[in-house]
């Protein structure tokens, strides 16, 4: 059984944007593809592209779409095994997972990083959970280390703008007022190794990726150092992993503005607050690609389906 469950599901990634080129400039009715299958959606988290692009593209491929907003009307899921469960938690992934295995043929899960212990969030419980139990096949619409469908979505976005055969691409740490996931930056740095890009990586110290997820890097701790000559920059705040789920920095000259981004084009996964990680200018200017981002998600969604549907 195959799933999407990181950005290591995707064989190879030159095929895969052919065919997400292929999907947008001569879409055809590919409905049969997916005719008399249930794609349940479960959402741990909140969401509006992902829960949109998905149902989209499911409805694109003929799948039926059953959704669930797990986190705030699901019963409390157990995951660990031998629990003896007179505390909390209601329902076992066991029988929930295998519950969602009976009325769907592929399934979704949004479960972002709980930020409180690294050991936990590496090890995937809710989305592992899914496909362990489950018995169908698992799409990950962003879990605790991986956004794959965003990554994705970011690949062919990049391939598509690209006015060079090696640009230089940018993923720069902005401030936030939350401790946020390092899900998209993880999985933004592991496809951006398989693309024929050079990737620079600028973060303050603190804020080092966990390398057994992204391999190793060397972080420039100068942005404008890291900005010069650069194609794309691609924005996102992350959370210290060293110091897990901390907010270490809140500096505002990190912020991205018109000055620092040059000639360069902008990138977001979105959602953004404007104004802290990025100026109106940016968002508003004509060297913003995040639409086009939010775009490529419905043609990421339709490739993983596509993938696990056995029919790619
Ligand atoms: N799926 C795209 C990003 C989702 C999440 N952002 C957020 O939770 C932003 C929340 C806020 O700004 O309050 C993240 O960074 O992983
Ligand atoms: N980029 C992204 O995943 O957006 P949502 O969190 O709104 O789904």
């Amino acid at each position: 059984m195959k799933h999407f469950l990181s950005t290591e599901d995707i064989g190879s990634l030159p095929e895969w944007i052919a065919k997400g080129k292929e999907l947008t400039e001569n879409p055809k009715d590919l409905r049969s593809l997916g005719n008399g299958k249930t794609l349940c959606l479960l959402f741990f988290n909140n969401s509006l592209r992902t829960r949109l692009s998905t149902q989209k593209a499911a409805h694109l491929l003929g799948l039926e779409v059953i959704v669930m907003n797990f986190g705030s009307e699901g019963w409390n899921l157990e995951l660990t095994d031998g629990t003896v469960m007179e505390h909390g938690a209601a329902e076992h992934i066991r029988e929930a997972a295998a519950v969602v295995g009976v009325y769907a043929d592929l399934i979704g899960v949004r479960a972002f990083a709980g930020l409180k212990d690294r050991e936990t969030d590496k090890a995937e419980g809710i989305l592992n959970g899914f496909a362990a139990h489950s018995g169908i096949p698992v799409i990950n619409m962003e879990s605790a280390t991986g956004h794959p469908l965003q990554a994705l979505a970011d690949a062919l976005t990049i391939s598509g703008a690209t006015k060079k055969n090696r640009p230089k691409v940018v993923l720069s740490w902005a401030p936030h007022p939350k401790a946020l996931p390092q899900a998209v930056p993880n999985s933004f740095v592991k496809i951006m190794r398989r693309m024929p890009v050079d990737l620079v990586v600028t973060h303050p110290p603190g804020y080092e990726l966990d390398v057994d997820i992204t391999g190793a890097y060397t972080p420039v701790y100068d942005q404008r150092q890291a900005l010069e000559e650069a194609d794309f920059v691609y924005v996102k705040n992350w959370s210290s992993v060293t110091r897990y789920g901390e907010v270490l920095l809140r500096d505002s000259t990190w912020m991205m503005t018109s000055e620092k981004l040059g000639k360069a084009q902008f990138m977001h996964c979105l959602p953004v607050r404007r104004n802290v990680v990025v100026a109106d200018e940016v968002l508003d200017g004509h060297q913003s690609l995040v639409l086009r981002q939010a775009a490529n998600r419905t043609v990421a969604a339709q490739l993983a389906m596509m993938h696990v549907l056995g029919k790619s």
